[in-house]
């Protein structure tokens, strides 16, 4: 069974406090979640592997620990996940982006594809699912659905907000994919909503409501 972890660092849940707030706009709203995801990206990374590498300080030559190269990728979940990519990248800027446009029907709340591209040696990748909520878990489920189709193995997901139906609904669907979160709210409202969550992510991340 997939784990969950929710990430009570202090820094996470303050600003995930005011990206919550409806009093924070666009620009204030974009630059939050972009920092959260920079510190949930340090979190995440904890267990790459190291390897030693001989290098030479200016006092003498000395053996450290280094990335042992590991392959990533990180795949933002259209629209709301690009806003979480930047901050990953500026921890890990060697991972290859790809991409998985989805939209969730209003009426059914069922996940609509639109678009997939990923790096091409896909197998060889550990890649990190994106996207600030994680609902019914429709997206998540058909996105991890669509990556492990184009041939996808290792696989990470996180979000800054989880309702509990939705971490319940990925788990049964892929418990071989853990699940990183900044919080673990409430419940659904009847329109799927998270509650208390902070709102449609998308338009608050591009300003469209
Ligand atoms: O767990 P679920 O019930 O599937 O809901 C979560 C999805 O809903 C939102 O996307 P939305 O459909 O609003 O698309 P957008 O990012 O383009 O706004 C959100 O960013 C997730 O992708
Ligand atoms: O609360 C929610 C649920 C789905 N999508 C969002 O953007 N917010
Ligand atoms: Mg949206």
């Amino acid at each position: 069974m997939a784990k969950v972890y929710v990430f009570d660092h202090p820094l996470i849940q303050h600003k995930l406090a005011y990206i919550r707030d409806i009093n924070t706009g666009t620009k204030e709203f974009r630059e939050l979640v972009d920092e959260v995801a920079t510190l949930m990206a340090f979190e995440i990374t904890r267990d790459l592997p190291l390897e030693e590498v001989e290098i030479e300080t200016p006092v003498q030559k000395a053996t450290v620990k280094m990335l042992s190269g590991k392959k990533l990728g990180v795949v933002p979940i259209l629209r709301a996940g690009i806003g979480m990519v930047d901050g990953i990248l500026k921890l890990i800027p060697a991972a290859k982006v790809g991409h998985i446009g989805l939209y969730r029907d209003p009426q059914t709340l069922k996940p609509v594809e639109y678009y997939a591209k990923l790096p091409s040696d896909v197998e060889e990748r550990e890649f990190i699912v994106v996207d600030p909520m994680l609902a019914t878990g429709g997206s998540a489920i058909e996105a991890i659905q669509s990556i492990k189709k184009r041939g996808a193995v290792n696989i990470k997901f996180m979000c800054l907000i989880a309702a509990p139906e939705g971490v319940d609904a990925l788990q049964a669907a892929h418990p071989d994919v853990d699940i990183y979160i900044a919080a673990l709210d409430e419940k659904l409202n009847d329109h799927g909503y998270i509650v208390p969550g902070l709102g449609d992510a998308g338009d608050r991340l591009f300003g469209t409501k």
